[in-house]
């Protein structure tokens, strides 16, 4: 089966796990925390008569969390989900230290991305419509398609589209690799005795 890599990136708090959440599982979380590391979902889809497994991976959004994003996360990647919240400035603003940190990992313009404004179940104020305006112009600079949803709002399409438009831009362009056994739960920052131990397997080994 066709595994396909979705890495979902922007400020801690803007609903990364929430979104990815309501796309495998059709719910909303009562309760989250700031995720730790990655967690990795997924769903299998049906694109044009192929099954497909669409994983995603969810990042954290704090750097303190951040220190186990090591480059091997980025790979592999087939994709990737930027999101901000309509409702928070600030994560919209850190948009492009986001797209940077992609281009330091050599995910290159080439690597199909979509833009997400999420929890447009709170926005009401004119200032969030001016950022609206601003992110239609950002993804349109980097020819990428840009979204408004709600993870938590009744209508689940609005987050199954965005996902679903991602898997088959990816079937279509073709070139999909095959992937080994699939991957699910979480990858933890290491504690000071795993690594300690990785150490002296790394030093043994070499004995
Ligand atoms: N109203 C509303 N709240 C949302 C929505 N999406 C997420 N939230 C809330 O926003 C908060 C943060 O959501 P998370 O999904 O944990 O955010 P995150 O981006 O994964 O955060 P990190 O793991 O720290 O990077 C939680 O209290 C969610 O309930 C949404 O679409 N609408």
């Amino acid at each position: 089966q066709t595994h396909l890599i979705v890495i979902v990136l922007g400020d801690s708090g803007v609903g990364k796990t929430c979104l990815t959440h309501r796309f495998c599982t059709g719910t909303f979380p009562g309760k989250t925390e700031a995720t730790i590391g990655v967690d990795f979902r997924e769903r299998v889809v049906e694109v044009e008569g192929e099954k497909l497994k669409l994983q995603l991976w969810d990042t954290a959004g704090q750097e303190r969390f951040r220190k186990s994003m090591v480059q091997h996360y980025y790979r592999d990647v087939h994709a990737i989900v930027f999101v901000y919240d309509v409702t928070n400035t600030t994560s919209f603003r850190s948009l492009p230290v986001w797209m940077e940190e992609c281009r330091q990992h050599s995910l290159g313009q080439d690597v199909p991305r979509v833009l997400v404004g999420n929890k447009v179940d709170l926005a009401t104020s004119v200032a969030s419509s001016t950022t609206l305006e601003q992110a239609r112009r950002l993804a349109d600079v980097h020819g990428m398609p840009f979204y408004v949803c709600s993870a938590k709002g009744d209508d689940k399409k609005q987050v199954d589209t965005i996902f679903m438009t991602l898997a088959q831009r990816l079937k279509r362009q073709g070139g999909l690799r095959r992937k080994g056994p699939s991957v699910s739960g979480s990858f933890k920052l290491p504690s000071k005795d795993d690594e300690r131990e990785r150490n002296w397997r790394c030093v043994s080994s070499r004995a």
